[in-house]
């Protein structure tokens, strides 16, 4: 399988502050995965070093030669006061033709919307429009940064079901940050933990039973993470767990020793 994208001791700062250092990554055509990690973790850093959007202060990144990327960025600085249509925001930055913008938005769900302003959608309509320009690229490999912020549990199941499908139609590669582990773990054939360096990778089984996760995620996220599994030797907060009490206290695991010595070295 093609390797898309392969970083090495990715490093990364602004001013004096380093935010990430001695980073390893990779991906191959196909595959998806997930980066968690805390806020301020270096997540969105990452991706646009990956992108080309941001030079890394040291390491190297090699690209498949011509490869295409569609990105969908965490922020994008759009003005709102712009009257700019969806139609017209899949034209940047370069134009695509009538019949293939149609198609896209037709794909992604919202081909009712082509001439409403870009600025008058909904949090998961935008999104979608953001998707669609991404992927009228064809791309190798698509990137998405907290695509579904701003969505209810429900828009973000289906966006990343959309996700899914895509993926199989297109058999294009996903790279993701999300929050919403429950969702994309178990979609995510690897899963990278990072805060500031790569704490642990791997298997989302090995990941989310790996101490580093625990040790980021298990207490003190305020359940902006909801765990991917229920354990009950470890405390963490579950009073903020965010509407997924479908398998609460019955599902026990005994793998815990299984996990450490991959942890970090799973590649
Ligand atoms: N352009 C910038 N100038 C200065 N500091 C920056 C810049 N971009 C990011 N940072 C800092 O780098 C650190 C990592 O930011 P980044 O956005 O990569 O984190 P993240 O893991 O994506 O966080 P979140 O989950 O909150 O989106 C943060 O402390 C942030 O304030």
């Amino acid at each position: 399988m093609s390797r898309l994208i392969e970083a090495k001791g990715l490093s990364a700062g602004f001013g004096g502050t380093d935010v990430l250092s001695g980073v390893d990554f990779h991906i191959d055509g196909g595959e998806i995965v997930t980066v968690v990690g805390p806020n301020g973790s270096g997540k969105s850093t990452l991706m646009r070093m990956l992108v080309g959007a941001l030079s890394p202060r040291a390491g190297r990144i090699t690209r498949m030669p011509g490869l295409r990327l569609g990105y969908v960025p965490q922020r994008l600085s759009i003005d709102p006061t712009l009257p700019l249509s969806v139609s017209r925001f899949l034209d940047l930055p370069r134009p695509a033709g009538r019949a293939a913008k149609a198609a896209m938005l037709e794909r992604v769900g919202i081909s009712a919307l082509a001439d409403r302003p870009l600025a008058g959608l909904s949090g998961g309509q935008y999104q979608r429009a953001l998707l669609a320009r991404a992927l009228l690229v064809d791309p190798h490999l698509l990137i998405l940064d907290e695509a579904t912020q701003g969505m209810d549990q429900r828009g973000s199941a289906d966006f990343y079901a959309l996700i899914a499908t895509l993926r199989e139609e297109m058999g294009t590669a996903v790279l993701m940050v999300s929050h919403e582990l429950h969702v994309v773990m178990s979609a995510s054939d690897r899963v990278v933990c990072l805060n500031g360096h790569v704490c642990c990778e791997g298997a989302p089984e090995i990941v989310s039973s790996a101490p580093e996760y625990r040790a980021l995620f298990g207490t003190g996220t305020h359940g902006a993470l909801a765990l991917y599994r229920h354990e009950h030797d470890h405390s963490h907060d579950h009073d903020h767990h965010h509407g997924h009490g479908h398998d609460h206290g019955d599902r026990h695991h005994h793998d815990h020793g299984a996990a450490l010595d991959k942890t970090g070295t799973d590649n």
